[in-house]
């Protein structure tokens, strides 16, 4: 049978042939990886495998937080890591930051099963101190809730049992949090078909692989199947390099922060081809570069990308705006 990374790749792709209002740019992304910010001696020069850790518990000053409450905080994150744009001020930053700091102040207690299956909303913006309600904030409350009711009665209370039980498979993992979470099935019907995307299943595996560093929690033999996480910042990096394009029609609504339905038509169009494009830079450079070693896996090229986006935030184009508890 099909496993879940196979089929967000071969959906994406299905999607990418028939859109109308998205368009990849073939000649845009020859020429990224042939002249441009993705040639072969500019991609030598950047540490694309390198994990930011900025906003994350550090292994050298967190050295007293086991690898066990490590792992609860990673799946905490992104149990809520979507949509942060509705507040105006609120970004990635201080959700994993000011969860971060929870886990300091509280010894990793907040993240505990027990906690997580109880927190309410007023109590997650005050772990967060954020100084007015979340947007969606009884929803993140909720997710949290499944999140440590699930681990507590399947998974004796531990995410990292959870990763164990995956036996070293991104897949496997993928597979058992969209068995046990609901919360994180990331899939929708376009033209009377499915098409998955599990963005929040995905980028928490590459946060384990990132985090421990590809070792112990972090091991997985098939990493390279993931893909890049279908957000709302990749899209606009990808558009500012000319390998993705609206229509007029989208375009304009999404210059004019106009909200696009979830699960709309545009709206799956976007993430669908945000996800094959990665797919079709990858390829390119597969082809055009002469030291294959130095072709990155597709979450190390989601890294780069989004980064290069959070970089460029306050002077890019608006991103489009769906809301939604899946990105
Ligand atoms: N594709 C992709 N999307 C990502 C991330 C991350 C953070 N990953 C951490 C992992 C390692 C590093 O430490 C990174 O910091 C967040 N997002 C998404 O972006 C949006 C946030 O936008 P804004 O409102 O501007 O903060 C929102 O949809 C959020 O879910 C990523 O890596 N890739």
């Amino acid at each position: 049978m099909e496993g879940p990374l196979d089929a967000v790749r071969r959906t994406t792709a299905e999607v990418a042939e028939v859109a109308e209002r998205v368009k990849i740019n073939r000649a845009a992304i020859s020429s990224l990886v042939r002249e441009g910010k993705l040639r072969e001696d500019s991609v030598r020069s950047l540490d694309l495998s390198k994990w930011d850790e900025t906003d994350h518990l550090d292994p050298s000053q967190d050295a007293h937080l086991d690898n066990d409450t490590r792992c609860q905080y990673l799946f905490a994150v992104d149990a809520i890591n979507f949509c942060f744009w509705p507040d105006g001020e609120l970004e990635y930053e201080h959700v994993a930051g000011g969860l971060k700091e929870s886990v300091r102040r509280t010894g990793g207690a907040c993240v505990s099963s027990e906690s997580l299956a109880k927190v309410t909303g007023p109590e997650l913006r005050g772990w967060l101190s954020w100084p007015r309600p979340l947007p969606q904030e009884r929803e993140r409350a909720r997710l949290l809730n499944e999140l440590g009711g699930a681990l507590n009665a399947h998974f004796g209370g531990r995410a990292s049992e959870m990763v164990r039980r995956a036996g070293g498979s991104a897949s496997e993992l993928v597979r058992l949090i969209l068995a046990h979470l609901p919360g994180f099935r990331d899939a929708c019907v376009y033209r009377g078909r499915q098409v998955f995307l599990y963005k929040r299943a995905q980028i928490l595996v590459g946060d384990l692989y990132g985090s421990f560093r590809g070792q112990g929690l972090g091991a997985f033999r098939d990493v390279g199947k993931l893909t890049m996480f279908a957000d709302y910042r990749v899209p606009v990096t990808l558009l500012e390099l000319g390998v993705l394009e609206y229509d007029a029609d989208l375009a304009r609504r999404v210059r004019a922060r106009e909200e696009i339905a979830s699960g709309s038509e545009e709206e799956v169009e976007i993430r669908a081809l945000t996800v094959h494009a990665v797919e079709v830079i990858l390829e390119e450079m597969r082809e055009a570069f002469e030291d294959k070693a130095l072709v990155p896996k597709s979450i190390e090229l989601d890294w780069f990308l989004w980064r290069e986006g959070e970089n460029r935030r306050e002077v890019s184009d608006p991103h489009h705006r769906a809301l939604t508890v899946f990105y």
